[in-house]
């Protein structure tokens, strides 16, 4: 499965310099049918920084995520992922664009390695010599494991490996959806360490999480998305980080209101 590396060939892509916020979502209206899920959504997340989207089970972040790739159109608003509308261009707004689902879609039959360098292909890259070790090394897999077949792995080890595909696309823009869930809190740990070296890259990272221990530990700003729209964002400051209490009981009252 491994294609040949040709040093010479295997020049990364630069990472395109947004001029404006690399996520850019202004009074986005969207549904399903006759059910609207998104009414009056407006969101920037700029480069260099993390947004964690919160809000109540079925209040449209992964909906919200969707029209970012260019699944779900916007009945009114704009939606732009570096300047490029998503449901206009939506070859060119993923090229931009790297996704981590919640369930990461990897081959058990084949090692790490070798489900890096097939998912950088289909994504048309073709990495350097040693940078695809570099990047499973660098997103926490231990060496002895790059070359053993995923079907063993855990879903720590899996969540490692597609991060590792996220950090070799060397994109300005990372979605994940739920990426905490089911880690363990050590396994958490190491995603932010990860999330926070992607940020310093400069790539705008929007993060949906129910997890708010690590949208507390890890964002910059917390978007609580409720009745369709962010109806609050709250910005950490400097060194101060968010307080979880305080996220959990604001993130009640949100859910509240969903539920009357
Ligand atoms: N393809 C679809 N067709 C019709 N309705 C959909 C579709 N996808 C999502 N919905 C509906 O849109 C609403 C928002 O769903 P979405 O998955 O975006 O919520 P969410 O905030 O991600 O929820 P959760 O926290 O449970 O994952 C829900 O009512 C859902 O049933």
């Amino acid at each position: 499965m491994s294609h040949d590396h040709d040093p010479a060939a295997g020049e990364q892509r630069e990472v395109p310099m947004p001029t404006t916020d690399p996520i850019l979502i202004s009074d986005l209206t969207l549904g399903y049918g006759t059910h609207t899920v998104l009414d009056g959504l407006s969101l920037a997340v700029p480069a260099g920084s993390i947004t964690a989207l919160l809000g109540g089970n079925g209040a449209g972040k992964s909906t919200t995520l969707s029209a970012l790739l260019g699944f779900a159109r916007a009945r009114t608003g704009t939606i732009t992922v570096c300047g490029i509308d998503p449901a206009a261009d939506p070859d060119e707004a993923r090229r931009l664009i790297a996704y981590l689902p919640e369930n990461v879609a990897l081959y058990d039959h084949l090692s790490a390695f070798e489900n890096a360098d097939y998912l950088l292909a289909l994504s048309g890259e073709r990495p350097k010599r040693g940078t695809i070790e570099d990047a499973l090394s660098a997103a926490g897999l231990q060496d002895r494991a790059w070359h053993r077949r995923l079907g063993g792995f855990s879903k720590g080890m899996r969540q490692k490996v597609a991060i590792a595909v996220a950090l070799l696309r060397q994109v300005p823009v990372l979605l994940l959806d739920e990426p905490t869930s089911g880690l363990d809190p050590r396994a958490t740990a190491d995603f932010n360490a990860l999330l926070a070296e992607v940020r310093a890259r400069g790539t705008a990272v929007l993060m949906v999480t129910h997890d708010l221990l690590s949208a507390a530990d890890i964002a910059d700003r917390i978007a609580f998305l409720e009745a369709g729209r962010v109806e609050h964002e709250v910005a950490a400051s400097g060194e101060e980080r968010f307080d979880v209490r305080k996220l959990h009981a604001r993130f009640q009252l949100g859910a509240g209101r969903l539920a009357a």
